[in-house]
């Protein structure tokens, strides 16, 4: 059988096309056709068929209409996957040497159902400025094999390759020839070889979904997408539980979701990006988290997620109204805090600082500057504000309970002990604060107890062989000088350090007198229920006076004004004693200050605490009321923490002794060493005659 001549007109007979459209047509006719090229000579009589490559190429040449074909173009299958990695929408310049071929490019890849955003692009095409700036934007460049005509800048080009000739125009041939396109399955071939891969991709990405949809609707947290157009892509299993939604995916997928979810503010548009956030709806308390998610090129969609904290929170509050009713909760906050001065404000800043860490602190300051106050607030600052607080003081502690106390014990671990045995104050703190107040005056041995805990966060009961892990933040406070306390060997040196970690100096109130007129004020409201009016000359001799007991001075000389005032006025004549000159007691002789203070209580208990106040003041460091506690203890003649605050203020007033400033504790005063001197003499002159 002779073949059949086509005659193949291009642009460039050399060229790439002519040679792709050769290849194309051997291989659909095989040897039925012989291929006549126009560029050895003029075959247009001789040919059965001319086959032009487009339009343009014959533009101007008289040919035999009815043996003429003009071929329409395709697509190269092979390299479409790379085209479909893209994202719907992308934004894309689709580049050939004529504005109509690269429209044309467009037109196909559209029917073959690409969703991109494609510009055609001619380097020859001129372009207003917008466009050129439109074109500066675009990162991606398709081109059926014109890579030279890409422009730069371009991050991703896709070389389509040469258009081939589209199969219709095949079989058009075939018809024009009568011949069989046999061949016709190579190309039935490469489309279901490109469909067996687009299935593959499919089925993948339908298990990835199913796998994606699995993993979220096993998270117990909602979950809800949104396109950048604010409609649903995703709603989990979850967040209709939560939010109480019995909608299908069909009633929610692409929907706008203030539609789907009108009365919810979490999905309020105007706010993206949102983070533990708060909010409650028909009863339930979500906290939700909100973030712009990318999807696909340049398009932002918004995740939110959320948590039903109902439970949660009633919980905490259970818990919260449990310790409450046990005693075991930090009952002030800042809020308890009375002054507006700098000093204290700066302190406040320290606290709340200090409060967000999980650090030990050491709060120092004279006695009555308000360093319980200062525990509580911290406390109710931190991560364990809904945990247990729990205050020891050490000054009113007695030794021998101290350890079961602190520890607890087990089972009949000494006579008297409760049957089951009972947890100490530390496993009680458990995920809390324990507040070691006056913790200068801890003795040696609890010390040592109380180091091993730090450093080890575990307790063993009194009488137990078992260890206890206890996770207990440890707020510390003191009015003395542990440092000196240190230096003198009183306190551990390893356990100041231990609780120096954090320290937080709680400013005297004669170093803040502004907040002299707002506390006098803020307790007289306390105390009184009707309108008081305090003359400004008190208020000028209170803010002058250097208030040695600091609030808590503050607060009796309140209540005793209040006490005496009469009517509604308070005028200097309520003043209480520490207000008048001193020099009264100066001319006292020694045995008026012996007639005072045994006016006051038994002679025995101020001769214990000045003996105290003596020895350490020989061994040069201060005293505070614990130590003098402790003191008594030892000495046989046991006072309690108030006795000594009471006999220390009698003291004080006679010039006896002197309360340092800065937390030194007391000491005796050169007269105060000779009235003990006296005291002495006295008591040993009792003793003796009570002998005889
Ligand atoms: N800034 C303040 N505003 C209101 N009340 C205060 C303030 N500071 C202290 N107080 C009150 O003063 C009293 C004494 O305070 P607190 O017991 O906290 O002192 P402290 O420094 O722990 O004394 P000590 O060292 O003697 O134990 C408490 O009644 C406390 O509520």
């Amino acid at each position: 059988m002779s073949s059949y001549k086509i005659l193949l007109v291009t642009k460039d007979q050399r060229g790439r096309t002519y040679k792709v459209f050769a290849q194309q047509l051997h291989d659909y006719f095989q040897n039925s056709i012989e291929l006549l090229n126009d560029f050895d000579g003029n075959y247009e009589s001789v040919a059965d068929l001319i086959l032009a490559s487009s339009p343009e190429v014959i533009k101007g040449r008289e040919l035999p209409q009815d043996k003429l074909v003009v071929a329409r173009r395709t697509i190269n299958i092979k390299k479409l996957k790379e085209l479909v990695a893209l994202p719907a929408g992308t934004k894309c310049l689709v580049v050939n040497n004529m504005i109509e071929t690269a429209r044309e490019t467009i037109n196909i890849l559209r029917n073959l159902g690409f969703d991109l955003d494609m510009i055609p692009y001619s380097p020859r095409n001129k372009r207003t400025m917008r466009e050129i700036q439109e074109i500066h934007d675009v990162k991606v460049a398709i081109t059926p094999a014109g890579l030279e005509l890409v422009p730069p800048g371009i991050e991703q080009v896709i070389d389509i390759g040469i258009r081939p000739i589209d199969f219709s125009t095949i079989v058009e041939i075939g018809v024009r020839l009568n011949l069989d396109v046999e061949e016709a399955n190579i190309y039935v071939a490469e489309i279901v070889q490109l469909s067996r891969g687009l299935f593959n991709t499919l089925t993948y990405v339908n298990q990835l979904n199913h796998q994606l949809d699995a993993i979220l609707n096993m998270v117990n947290d909602g979950i809800v997408a949104t396109d950048d157009k604010g409609h649903i892509i995703q709603v989990n299993k979850a967040a209709r539980h939560i939010l109480d939604v019995h909608l299908s995916d069909k009633q929610m997928i692409g929907k706008p979701v203030q539609e789907v979810f009108p009365k919810l503010k979490i999905f309020d548009k105007s706010k993206k990006n949102q983070e533990n956030t708060l909010y409650s709806t028909g009863g339930k308390h979500l906290v939700f988290n909100k973030r712009q998610i990318e999807i696909g090129q340049g398009k932002q969609g918004v995740m939110t997620v959320f948590q039903d904290v109902t439970k949660i929170q009633k919980l905490e509050q259970d818990l919260r109204k449990e310790l409450q009713e046990k005693g075991l909760s930090a009952q002030y906050s800042l809020k308890h805090i009375i002054g507006k001065s700098k000093p204290l404000e700066e302190t406040i800043k320290i606290l709340k600082k200090i409060a967000k860490t999980d650090r030990t602190v050491l709060i120092v300051g004279e006695s009555g500057t308000g360093k319980e106050l200062f525990a509580h607030s911290i406390h109710n600052l931190s991560n364990r504000r809904n945990g247990p607080f729990l205050p020891v003081n050490f000054a009113g502690l007695p030794e021998s309970l101290a350890e079961s106390e602190l520890f607890g014990y087990e089972d009949g671990a000494f006579t008297g002990a409760k049957k089951g045995g009972k947890p100490g104050l530390f496993e009680l703190a458990h995920n809390g604060t324990i507040f070691l107040d006056e913790i200068g005056d801890a003795s040696p041995s609890l010390q040592a107890l109380l180091l091993r805990v730090l450093q080890e966060q575990q307790v063993m009961r009194v009488g137990g062989h078992r260890v206890i892990p206890v996770n207990v933040r440890v707020i510390a406070a003191t009015n003395q000088n542990l440092k000196e306390m240190v230096e003198q060997g009183w306190f551990r040196k390893d356990l100041y350090y231990r609780l120096f970690v954090l320290p937080l100096r709680v400013p005297p109130l004669r170093e803040r007198k502004e907040d002299i007129p707002l506390l006098i004020d803020h307790f007289i409201k306390e105390y009184c229920s009707t309108q008081v009016h305090l003359e400004q000359d008190v208020m000028d001799k209170l803010i002058n006076y250097n208030w040695p007991g600091n609030i808590r001075e503050l607060i009796s000389v309140v209540q005793y004004m209040t006490s005496v005032m009469e009517g509604n006025q308070i005028t200097t004549n309520d003043l209480p004693e520490q207000f008048k000159e001193i020099s009264d007691h100066i001319d006292f002789s020694e045995e008026q200050y012996i007639q005072l203070l045994e006016k006051e209580g038994d002679l025995i208990d101020f001769y214990i605490v000045l003996s105290c106040l003596k020895q350490a003041k020989q061994n040069r460091v201060g005293v505070g009321r614990g130590k003098i506690v402790h003191y008594s203890r030892k000495a046989g003649f046991p006072l309690t923490d108030q006795q000594v605050r009471r006999r220390m203020e009698i003291l004080r007033e006679l010039g006896l002794i002197h309360s340092g400033t800065r937390g030194q504790g007391s000491r005796i005063t050169t007269i105060g060493s000779l009235i003990l001197d006296v005291i002495k003499t006295k008591l040993e002159h009792i003793s003796a005659s009570c002998q005889t």
